[in-house]
């Protein structure tokens, strides 16, 4: 497409009159009182960088934060067909945003993609985007729908989280404010997003996400070995109490401890409160929940009736002895054969 004509199409269509959604349709947006086309167009160039959006119209306009930016007058509507010059923020990218963006962004902007993290398959990812279409690397969400989830930012931390990684703090501030919640945003990514900043290229920022996940994961398994040791000596306890008659509530005991179990933390390791909580739950690079292989191995944990662990391997020997004990033969007096 040239140059010139997504140019035009990308400076009109929202502050004209007649403008639509990228389904190519009037959107209910476009529907608006005169008073409020007015404001939007007096309101067009408050923002400093240049801010677009394809939008599909799958959400609820109250909770959409691409089309408050688009009520607000500082983002700009695209069309299917148009591209976009500067950086791309969409599931759809290959490498992840990095500080090198930053003259790119600086230039020509940055876009989105408004649309349903359900259903992205709807998406003609094949008639919108840019030469410079990115990912997000590993950032935890802050906005109402999704929070504490990773990766699913909604539209105005995706494009906050990339001013922020190219290092226009200011322009992440400035955006966020419009949102009550906005700038938590930026606080509970604060360590991860400085950690990304000392970065340059694309390959240097998955570097520093999968140290930072690694990280993650070792805490996570040393909350898990911890609350292991302190389950194994709470059923050590349980059982003594048993064997003097004291208790015998271990129903509840066994409620209370999946509870615990559900704990989800945020990029700080923070608890997260969640009505999602799942238990050990793992994320892909686009947010989808990773099902656990090893809760198989998990579960087989077993405990003798004094509450210690069984080892496997103990087992096993077990086992080899009795097959061993199974191979002796007697003679017809009952002596053992050598
Ligand atoms: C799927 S929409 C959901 C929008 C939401 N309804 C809202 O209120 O903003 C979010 C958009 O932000 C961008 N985005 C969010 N997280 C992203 C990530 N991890 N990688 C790439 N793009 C992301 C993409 O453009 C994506 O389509």
């Amino acid at each position: 497409m040239a140059k010139g004509k997504n140019k035009t199409k990308e400076g009109s269509s929202t502050r004209g009159n007649h403008s639509r959604g990228s389904n190519g349709h009037h959107s209910k947006q476009n529907h608006k009182s005169a008073e409020f086309k007015h404001h939007q167009t007096h309101t067009s160039n408050k923002f400093p960088a240049k801010l677009a959006m394809w939008d599909f119209d799958h959400c609820d306009p109250k909770r959409c934060s691409g089309k408050k930016l688009e009520r607000l007058g500082i983002i700009t509507s695209l069309r299917v067909g148009q591209k976009f010059q500067g950086i791309v923020v969409s599931p759809n990218g290959k490498s992840v945003v990095c500080p090198d963006d930053l003259a790119i962004v600086e230039e020509f902007g940055a876009s989105v993609v408004e649309c349903s993290w359900a259903r992205l398959d709807e998406v003609p990812f094949h008639k919108i985007g840019g030469k410079h279409e990115r990912l997000l690397p590993y950032l935890v969400a802050a906005n109402q729908v999704n929070y504490g989830r990773p990766w699913r930012l909604n539209c105005v931390e995706a494009l906050a989280a990339c001013f922020a990684i190219v290092g226009r703090m200011d322009w992440a501030t400035q955006l966020l404010e419009n949102f009550s919640w906005g700038l938590s945003f930026l606080k509970i990514n604060a360590e991860l997003l400085e950690l990304y900043q000392k970065c340059t290229d694309s390959e240097s920022v998955k570097k520093a996400e999968e140290a930072w996940l690694e990280k993650l994961e070792q805490e996570t398994q040393e909350r898990k070995q911890q609350s292991l040791d302190e389950d194994l000596w709470m059923m050590g306890n349980v059982n003594r109490m048993n064997k003097l008659g004291l208790d015998d509530s271990d129903e509840e005991d066994e409620d209370e401890e999946e509870e615990d179990d559900n704990v989800k933390y945020d990029a700080l390791g923070n608890i997260i409160e969640s009505e999602e909580t799942q238990e050990h739950v793992r994320y892909d690079s686009l947010g989808n929940v990773i099902e656990e292989e090893d809760e198989q191995e998990e579960r087989e944990v077993r405990y003798d009736s004094l509450g210690n662990v069984i080892e496997e391997e103990e087992e096993e020997e077990e086992e080899e002895e009795e097959e061993e004990e199974e191979e002796v033969r007697y003679d017809s007096l009952g002596n053992i054969i050598e």
